[in-house]
């Protein structure tokens, strides 16, 4: 199949079929599962998605920064389909196969740090962060895990308990895991403090509240995600790894949102040199297929005594051949440099936008946000960023928000998407954001 990589509207958006389909979900899918656009699609390729009212949107979220290498992709589809074909499921945990071992080979030489590592496969982000939590815990016989103001690691009980924000996540969810501690985090744009500065007042918060002796881990994501695609000062990631060397304490990157070329290198943790001891991946692993990962030291992972990881789908032979398939396109189109190149169009396009609604445009590579306040003030304006992004929704374009507040836009462009598309996606966007803030 493939897909003319352009906007085409037929209808309003939702259209027709959609709006009956829509009315249909009201009657067999929980209320409590949303969907930013009820539009439903029938097809999608690179960076387009196809209704079922022959609309062909601009897609500016890759389904949450999944479909890095672009929706049904080639390189994913070729092996998915020969692997459907062959076998569908053993259970890695019963009779293991190839692919699994060869996902882990890729993440060994692929995630930062040239020492020896082993991973575990799951299905979802939550369960990896899960992982790398127990794991933690048992290699360092430490309770507590230490995650920052506004992250975001799940919908379990233990990643909720990790996930800074209470709506919609976690208000009414409770009782939470216990033995979790939330400290500051560098949010340059409301705090303007340098990033070993806001480091120090983490660390001494650790200190005076827990001791680093009680400490297992820090858990944090180099670039917030759902928090607000904030990017921390430089300096801050590496101080406060440092801090955990020194102090026997685990740096855990979770890299679900920020991995895989995403940022515009394979992992975002090599920005800065920092070399986790645990990282988590998911997300653009598998270009769509479900399939997340722990990866850490040999010494830690290799402590867990056997069959104290694992799960019935873990490593799915499907999702390996997609992810292997994803590897491949990204290494092979270097959609690192992809995403970079994306960054040195978007970035000084809307900073260039003469706005006083608009704080902050920040982030690396194809991981973009536009924070917005109400003018002249630092209040978060998150009718406004609604606003925008439903005008954007109306005239074809999937683009998604996020943030503590709500007030931050965020792009995240499959790294294929053709820069044509990507410009028409923008100029809808920039119009947007000017009949909303003249
Ligand atoms: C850094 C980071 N860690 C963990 C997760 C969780 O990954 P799962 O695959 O959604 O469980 C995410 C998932 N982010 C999108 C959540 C969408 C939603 O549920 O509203 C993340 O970004």
């Amino acid at each position: 199949m493939t897909t003319a990589q352009a906007r085409v509207l037929r209808t309003e958006i939702p259209g027709p079929n959609s709006r009956e389909l829509q009315r249909r979900r009201a009657a067999t899918v929980a209320g409590g599962v949303a969907s930013v656009l009820p539009v439903y699609i029938t097809e999608a390729a690179g960076g387009v998605l196809h209704d079922v009212d022959g609309n062909s949107l601009i897609d500016l979220g890759s389904g949450i920064a999944v479909t890095n290498v672009g929706n049904a992709a080639p390189e994913v589809v070729e092996p998915v389909r020969r692997q459907v074909a062959e076998f569908t499921h053993t259970c890695f945990m019963v009779t293991p196969y190839e692919n699994y071992l060869q996902v882990c080979e890729e993440l060994a030489a692929l995630t930062p740090g040239d020492h020896e590592k082993r991973s575990a496969l799951f299905n979802s982000g939550a369960e990896a962060v899960e992982n790398a939590v127990k794991i933690a815990r048992r290699a360092t016989g430490r309770p507590a895990i230490v995650a920052f103001d506004h992250a975001y690691h799940g919908r379990t009980n233990l990643t909720m308990a990790l996930t800074a924000k209470s709506v919609p996540y976690k208000h009414g969810f409770g009782p939470f895991a216990p033995e979790v501690y939330r400290v500051p985090m560098s949010y340059p744009a409301r705090d303007g403090r340098p990033g070993e500065q806001v480091a120090r007042e983490a660390i001494e918060r650790i200190d005076k509240q827990l001791g680093a002796d009680q400490v297992a881990a820090v858990l944090i994501e180099p670039i917030q995600g759902e928090g607000g695609f904030i990017e921390p000062a430089p300096g801050f990631l590496p101080a406060i790894a440092k801090w955990c060397a020194d102090n026997g304490v685990l740096f855990i990157a979770d890299e679900i949102q920020t991995g895989f070329c995403r940022t515009g290198a394979w992992f975002a943790c090599d920005h800065e040199n920092v070399v986790p001891d645990l990282i988590t991946t998911a997300k653009g692993i598998a270009g769509g297929l479900p399939l997340a990962a722990v990866t850490g030291r040999a010494e830690l992972m290799d402590a867990m005594p056997p069959s104290s990881l694992g799960g019935t789908y873990g490593g799915n032979p499907i999702a390996c051949a997609g992810a292997l398939g994803a590897i491949r396109a990204m290494r092979e189109r270097d959609l690192a440099a992809a995403a970079r190149a994306i960054g040195d169009l978007v970035l000084p396009r809307l900073r260039a936008l003469n706005t006083e609604a608009i704080l902050d445009v920040r982030g690396r590579g194809a991981m973009i946000g536009i924070e917005f306040v109400k003018p002249g003030t630092t209040e978060p304006d998150p009718e406004l960023t609604t606003r925008i992004a439903e005008t954007c929704h109306a005239r074809g374009v999937v683009i998604l928000t996020c943030g503590t507040y709500g007030n931050v836009i965020r792009l995240l462009p499959p790294l294929v998407i053709d820069h044509a598309l990507l410009i028409e996606g923008l100029e809808v966007l920039e119009r947007a954001i000017r009949e909303h803030t003249s």
